[in-house]
Order: structure tokens, then C-alpha cells, then sequence
């Protein structure tokens, strides 16, 4: 039996921001809601500030990284498409992670990741430069096994699995086949040297089972049911509900 290290939870406050921005009174509070999280015990905070500023804008960005000073364990994530305006924030922010996500503008939400070799070209400068100012890049990728030998040949140091396709197949028939596909890419990823991280439509119905067959997970990204929970029970209670997600899911794996 291998033990692996604790999967980070880190809270997308993403939709928190869309709230607030339905009014001119600057509640709910993005920041505020990061304390509360980061003070249940989330390892990290997540945010993806796209160019039409739906939700989280620049001002927030900023707040939140003079938030996270005052909390040096935890990780700041910063997700967009480095094509648009997400270089801007990581050279003036320098967060831990980037996370590349290759949405188009107005884009609905994240549905697809990163194809190669079509993207490698456009994206090796990009990375290399986060990586000379020593963010760590991530690259938001469908669960392919093959994509992932070019995903670190472009220099990145992790890849996030984008798991709505899991998500949807969570409770039918199709999740024990699912859950194999991201098992696999997950197993070719860590051969190639990568990390593995992993978000999008993860809550804490699915959670515990993608983490008790997917090995080495090393963060799960998660927003919109986490805090669709928070409305209901509290940042404090829902984070460490998902706490708890994650280490059923981790004893499960490791038994
Ligand atoms: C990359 C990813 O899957 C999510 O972080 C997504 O970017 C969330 O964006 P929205 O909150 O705008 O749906
Ligand atoms: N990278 C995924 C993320 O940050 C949050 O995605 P979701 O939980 O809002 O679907």
C-alpha cells in the first residue's frame, strides 16, 4: 500500500464575485469569503479572471493576493488563457500556480482543454516565461493519455484533468468507464513527469470517488457547488464537508 501526499482543496470564488457584481454594494465579499475558507482549512485559493469581467475582476485579483500574504501555506491559482489577459496578472502578481485554460472571450464556461501539437507553438514562451518568474504552470487538459508527453515537452509542470465529462457520468452507468479514462491519464501524466491536479464540476457527491480512483492527485479546483453549498451551509461547514470528501477518497484509494 502507497500512501500519497493529502489532494489541496482550493476554492474557486469565482461566483461569489458574480454575486456581488448584481449590485453596487460590494457584498458579498470575494476577499472575505477566501478568509472564511482559508480559515476552515482550504490549502488554497482559486480565481479565473476572464476579459468580460462576468465575475472576478482586477481589483479582486489584487485583494486576494494581498490576502494570501497573510496566509504564506496556502496557494494562489490564477486561471485563464495566457492569449487573452492572464500574462498581465501573473507578471504583476506572481502567484504560486497558473493555470492555462484555452477559453475563447465569451466563452460560457470552461468546456475543453489543450490540443498538441496545434498549441505548442503559442503556449512554449508563455510558459516559460511563468516558469523564469517561478509560477508553476498548469495546463487545463482533456483526460487523453497521449496529449500528455507533449503537455510536458512544452514545459509544464502539471496538468489539471478538466472533469465535467466524469462529472456528468457520476451515479449512471458510465462512471466506472469514465473514471478509468482519467485513472489512465492521470497514470501517463505522472509518467512523463507531471502533476495531476483536477477541477470543473467537482462537488461533494463525485468528489470522494474521483479521488479513490484517480491516483496522485495532488489539487482539486473547486467553485460553483462549493459554493452553491456555502449558500446553504456556511463557507466554514462546506469547506470542511469537502475536506472530508477528500480524505474518504484518499483512505479509499490507499486501502
Ligand atoms: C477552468 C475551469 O474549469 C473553471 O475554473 C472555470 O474556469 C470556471 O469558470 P466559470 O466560473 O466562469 O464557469
Ligand atoms: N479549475 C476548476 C475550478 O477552478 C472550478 O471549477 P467549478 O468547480 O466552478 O466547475
Amino acid at each position: 500500500m502507497t500512501s500519497h501526499p493529502r489532494t489541496a482543496l482550493s476554492v474557486n470564488v469565482n461566483k461569489v464575485a458574480l454575486v456581488r457584481n448584481t449590485r453596487h454594494l460590494g457584498i458579498p465579499s470575494v476577499t472575505r469569503a477566501a478568509q472564511l475558507c482559508l480559515e476552515a482549512g482550504a490549502q488554497g485559493i482559486t480565481v479565473h479572471p476572464r476579459p468580460d469581467e462576468r465575475h472576478i475582476r482586477a481589483q479582486d485579483v489584487y485583494e486576494l493576493a494581498t490576502l494570501l500574504q497573510q496566509w504564506p501555506q496556502a496557494e494562489f491559482n490564477i486561471e485563464g488563457n495566457p492569449t487573452h489577459n492572464l500574462m498581465e496578472f501573473i507578471r504583476q502578481v506572481l502567484p504560486n500556480q497558473a493555470t492555462f485554460v484555452p477559453d475563447s472571450v465569451g466563452q460560457f464556461t470552461s468546456d475543453h482543454g489543450w490540443r498538441f501539437p496545434e498549441d505548442a507553438e503559442r503556449l512554449a514562451p508563455l510558459i516559460a516565461e511563468c516558469r523564469a518568474l517561478g509560477v508553476r504552470v498548469s495546463l487545463f487538459m482533456d483526460p487523453i493519455p497521449e496529449q500528455m508527453a507533449a503537455a510536458r515537452a512544452v514545459g509544464a509542470d502539471r496538468v489539471e484533468l478538466y472533469t465535467e465529462p466524469y462529472a456528468a457520468a457520476w451515479g449512471t452507468p458510465q462512471q466506472a468507464t469514465q473514471l478509468a479514462r482519467y485513472r489512465l491519464a492521470a497514470m501517463a501524466a505522472a509518467t512523463v513527469g507531471l502533476g495531476v491536479n483536477a477541477g470543473h464540476d467537482l462537488n461533494r457527491d463525485n468528489l470522494a470517488d474521483f479521488l479513490a480512483g484517480v491516483p496522485g492527485v495532488l489539487e482539486v479546483s473547486i467553485g460553483h457547488a462549493l459554493i452553491a453549498d456555502a449558500l446553504e451551509l456556511g463557507y466554514g461547514d462546506t469547506v470542511r464537508a469537502y475536506q472530508r470528501c477528500v480524505d474518504q477518497g484518499m483512505a479509499e484509494r490507499d486501502s
